[in-house]
């Protein structure tokens, strides 16, 4: 459809962005089940990076569905909608110069592709929080799997609702067998050279 919307040209680039805050811009997108252990892993992260004088932060379900999101449910076409408006936020707060930390279950690879098309593949680490739905439910940090068990919720993914697990993520992280720190400490090994401006 012909929008008539035309670009204009500002002065001030990503790049000189980047160079003011000494350090590049990227998306940090963690997927896995609910439960798997994102926000917890993303969270550290960003003490981290924040730590360092970085420019973070995190997207989660706590900022966008209740928000900008708020209008969307968890049947698939909703979690397409969900995840396509986080990519567009993302996009924006990295171009702003921001390291961003986002956590969603995002349990379409096709949605997941989007994401690197919209973002550029070079400003997109995908982490992989791999741990079984067995392990999930067990944590039940929400109590969403019981509710999922009694027929209360709908649609909950790894019990009613597909996930479909990365097939090349950048690192995945397997809850079940590294510690928490090794796991921070393997991901900080892949973002911290990210952030060095002569880095592509
Ligand atoms: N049906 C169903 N399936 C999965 N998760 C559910 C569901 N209903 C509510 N919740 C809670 O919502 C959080 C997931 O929202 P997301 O925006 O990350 O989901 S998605 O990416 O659109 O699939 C998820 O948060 P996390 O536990 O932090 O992953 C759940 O707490
Ligand atoms: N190695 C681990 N990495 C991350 N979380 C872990 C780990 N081991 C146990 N947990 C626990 O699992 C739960 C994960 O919950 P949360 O981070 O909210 O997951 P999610 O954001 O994926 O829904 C937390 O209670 C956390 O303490």
């Amino acid at each position: 459809m012909e929008k008539n919307i035309k670009d204009h040209d500002y002065q001030i680039t990503k790049l000189d962005r980047n160079i003011g805050n000494k350090h590049k811009s990227f998306l940090v997108w963690f997927t896995g089940l609910s439960g798997s252990g994102k926000s917890t892993i993303a969270n550290l992260i960003e003490q981290q990076l924040h730590n360092k004088g970085i420019k973070t932060y995190t997207l989660d379900g706590d900022n966008i569905r209740k928000g900008i999101n708020s209008d969307l449910s968890f049947a698939p076409k909703d979690r397409t909608e969900n995840i396509r408006r986080i990519a567009e936020v993302a996009n924006l707060m990295v171009d702003a110069g921001v390291v961003v930390l986002a956590a969603f279950v995002s349990p379409y690879r096709k949605d997941r592709e989007n994401i690197k098309t919209t973002v550029k593949d070079v400003n997109f680490v995908e982490v992989f929080v791999n741990t079984s739905v067995e392990e999930c439910e067990r944590r039940d940090v929400k109590g969403l799997y019981k509710k999922a068990r009694a027929g209360e919720i709908e649609n909950m993914t790894g019990i009613s609702a597909p996930y479909e697990a990365p097939e090349r993520p950048d690192i995945e992280i397997e809850t079940e067998k590294e510690t928490l720190e090794d796991s921070i400490t393997r991901i900080m090994a892949i973002i911290t050279p990210k952030l060095h401006l002569d880095n592509e």
